[in-house]
């Protein structure tokens, strides 16, 4: 979890990577990897290779894995869900209403609630993924001891689809809202962070951190985005 004087940096593998891929993706990680000081990275990864991530991983300091999404529900007649307690012990993460997922799979504020809940009674912590335009009411589907547990994460639509990141301002101004709205929860920002812009948003000390998708599937793009952070 992240600490007090720690960041994050989430890498979103999204459903980009193959199984071939992922392969040579960990293959290279594993072997070129350093740890950076006060930086945790957390791998968000697809259902089908939490355990083969968590297992390549798991002796490597400072990084640790999260799920891409989990079930609303228990475990039980749920057809094609996946519980969150199955996976604890493997990941430490989930992420919750990615924008992704509200758009293609069209999860409620209600779902997305589900998922936290059942996320931190499994011993998870929940990065939830909002916009401002949902960010209230968001929340206030939110148990607020569930929300204790979790991290925010602001993720504009405009900024991840044109990958363009916000500026340092505008970022600024968003974890503050995020933040006043969840009785101060830590803050991530995702859209359009590479290696050029990333040391800037590090710094903006309202982040907790930041959530990387296209400049993570590359892994030596994702190795040297994380060197410049040293
Ligand atoms: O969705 C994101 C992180 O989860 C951001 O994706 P990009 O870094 O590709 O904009």
């Amino acid at each position: 979890m992240v600490s007090e004087q720690g960041k994050m940096v989430v890498a979103n593998w999204k459903a980009a990577l193959s199984p071939v891929k992922v392969k040579q993706w960990l293959d290279v990680f594993r072997q070129r990897y350093r740890p950076v000081s006060g930086i945790e990275v957390v791998l968000a990864v697809p259902s089908l290779y939490l355990r083969q991530v968590y297992r390549e991983v798991a002796s490597l300091d400072g990084v640790a894995v999260a799920a891409q999404h989990v079930s609303p529900y228990p475990p039980g007649a749920y057809t094609g869900a996946l519980p969150a307690v199955w996976l604890a012990g493997m990941a430490g993460y989930t992420l919750a209403g990615h924008r992704e997922t509200r758009k293609y799979f069209h999860e409620t504020l209600q779902e997305v609630a589900g998922q936290v809940r059942e996320a931190v009674s499994a011993g998870l912590v929940p990065i939830l993924c909002m916009e401002r335009a949902v960010a209230t009411a968001q929340i206030a589907a939110i148990d607020s001891g569930d929300l204790e547990r979790t991290v925010l994460s602001y993720t504009p639509s405009d900024a991840v689809q044109l990958e363009v990141a916000h500026g340092a301002r505008e970022v600024r101004d968003a974890a503050a809202f995020f933040s006043a709205l969840s009785g101060g929860r830590p803050v991530l920002y995702g859209g359009g962070v590479n290696r050029e812009n990333i040391q800037e948003l590090m710094g903006v000390p309202e982040l907790a951190g930041v959530m990387v998708g296209r400049s993570c599937l590359d892994v030596s793009e994702f190795l040297d985005l994380l060197e410049t952070l040293r």
